[in-house]
């Protein structure tokens, strides 16, 4: 079984990336719904996130806004997140990748937004990153309800920088052309990691409508 990772800086295209790679039927493990579920009422990290952060949890539940609050300005305290969340993480992936093991898939998607700075690519083959321009990286993010160019600031400050990841990567996925050039450059990076099978129902599709 092959192992495509897939990351990106924030905004830069991943979630959509990570839809058209579903459309294509492999299967994606997605760290950030994981990260989702473990924050949720009865989620798994939620008694660890209230002893560290009490005022993050409301109601059973964790409050994200407060808890981005908290550490994405304070490099000490994402740190301690991360001490908590990312090895729930890794264990749901492993798991993942065990269950595709076993069930003899040929071809199967991390989808990890710190993919290099948590060492995720040791468990890839190869990592498909997706990048667009800086100005276009900002005009996506900035349009989201509630983001403020100090919080967009912030994070990006905590992640590795675009141009290193793209020294990395074994495949660049350019975002900034429309969403049908994003499909078509995956559909090309996943035929020559899976040449035999077919990779998609949709081909034709205009995801640019
Ligand atoms: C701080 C939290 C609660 C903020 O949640 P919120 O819904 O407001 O933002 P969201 O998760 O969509 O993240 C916004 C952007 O920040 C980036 N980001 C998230 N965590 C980190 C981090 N530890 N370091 C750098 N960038 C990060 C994301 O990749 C994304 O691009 C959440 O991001 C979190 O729990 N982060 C720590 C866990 C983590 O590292 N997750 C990312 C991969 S598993
Ligand atoms: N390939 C693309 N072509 C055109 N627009 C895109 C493309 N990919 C994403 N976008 C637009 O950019 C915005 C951010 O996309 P997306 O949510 O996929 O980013 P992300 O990298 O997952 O973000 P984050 O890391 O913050 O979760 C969305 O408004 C989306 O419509």
């Amino acid at each position: 079984m092959r192992v495509l990772g897939l990351t990106g800086s924030i905004g830069m295209g991943k979630s959509t990336a990570a839809n058209m790679l579903r459309r294509m039927k492999l299967p994606v493990h997605d760290a950030d719904a994981a990260v989702h579920r473990l924050f949720a009422t009865g989620g798994a990290a939620v008694p660890a996130i209230e002893a560290a952060f009490p005022d993050s949890v409301v109601e059973g539940a964790v409050d994200r806004r407060r808890l981005g609050s908290a550490v994405f300005s304070d490099p000490a305290a994402l740190r301690r997140l991360e001490a908590i969340v990312h090895p729930l993480v890794r264990a749901e992936a492993l798991a993942f990748l065990r269950r595709h093991r076993r069930a003899r898939r040929p071809l199967v998607v991390l989808d990890i937004p710190l993919l290099y700075e948590t060492g995720g690519d040791r468990l890839c083959d190869a990592v498909v990153l997706v990048t667009a321009p800086a100005f276009l990286q900002e005009q996506r993010v900035l349009r989201r309800p509630g983001m403020t160019r100090e919080r967009l600031d912030a994070v990006r400050a905590q992640q590795m920088p675009d141009r290193e990841k793209r020294r990395r990567a074994e495949f660049l996925v350019l975002t900034g052309r429309g969403k049908g050039d994003t499909f078509r450059q995956l559909r090309r990076i996943v035929r020559r990691l899976r040449p035999t099978v077919a990779t998609c129902a949709d081909e034709g599709t205009d995801l640019d409508a």
